[in-house]
């Protein structure tokens, strides 16, 4: 009976033990040829790609970032009570969708570029002015965004959405939470409003965030991101703030 070494050494004119590797033995071609599998039999000891080796021992990252994964989608679907007329909280749907408009782009970039043609003062051109500047920085912003990580919505979203661009089709970030961040911290900064209308203005905010999430148009983790993207803007906006000194063409198109 031979003996299992037998069938991965080799004995030389001189004697010695040759020991033959398993990868010399096998023919040549792609690693994970189909060839190479019937001839390894599927034993375990062909070695494995170096990508399926990475999922036999996941790191610690990996296993959070998956786990964090499973709890968001999980967490969505329950949270998506307004995501079809037949859903839990089916008959909110309409008044969610009035968030979600009140919200959108294109009434916060008409509404602007309208004040910005209206406004007589130069204090008021050079808020609206910026706010504009703002409110296009966050278009492309999410934009690029989208673009790169390219996350589907929700399965459970019906795109019926009221004007959209090509990557209104992803989900990550929430375009509407990073929009009411920012808008909402600009408001604060730049209008004096009553303590009331103060805590409207962050409340609309939040609750244009818990409306992407129960009309089942995102993620939670899309409506976190947004916001913080949103928040981390407005500092960049303060940071390259438009003035008369520092964009002085770009007044004198607007002064009357
Ligand atoms: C000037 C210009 C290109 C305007 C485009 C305005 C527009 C169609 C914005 C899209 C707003 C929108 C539907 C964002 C998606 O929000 P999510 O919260 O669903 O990501």
């Amino acid at each position: 009976m031979p003996s299992p070494r037998s069938s991965r050494e080799r004995r030389t004119g001189s004697g010695r033990l040759e020991f033959l590797s398993l990868v010399s033995q096998r023919s040549p071609g792609p690693p994970d040829s189909p060839s190479r599998r019937r001839e390894s039999g599927g034993s375990a000891a062909a070695p494995l790609p170096e990508e399926d080796c990475m999922k036999l021992n996941p790191s610690f990252l990996g296993i959070a970032l998956s786990s964090l994964l499973a709890i968001d989608l999980w967490a969505s679907k329950r949270l998506g009570v307004c995501a079809g007329e037949s859903s839990a909280w089916g008959s909110v749907r309409p008044l969610m969708k009035v968030i979600e408009v009140s919200g959108h782009g294109i009434p916060w970039l008409l509404g602007t570029f309208y004040g910005l043609c209206q406004s007589d003062s130069s204090a008021a051109r050079e808020v609206l002015l910026n706010l504009l500047f703002a409110l296009l920085l966050d278009l492309v912003l999410v934009a690029v965004v989208k673009g790169i990580v390219k996350r589907r919505r929700p399965t459970h979203n019906k795109m019926d959405m009221f004007v959209t661009i090509s990557v209104d089709k992803y989900s990550f970030p929430s375009g509407h939470a990073t929009r009411a961040a920012l808008v909402c911290r600009f408001v604060l900064h730049h209008l004096v409003l009553a303590v009331p209308l103060r805590v409207l203005v962050v409340l609309w905010a939040l609750i244009v965030g818990v409306s992407r999430v129960m009309l089942g148009r995102h993620n939670v983790t899309d409506v976190l991101f947004g916001l913080l993207l949103g928040y981390a803007l407005y500092s960049v906006v303060e940071y390259c703030w438009l003035s008369p000194l520092s964009a002085p063409a770009l007044f004198a198109l607007w002064s009357h």
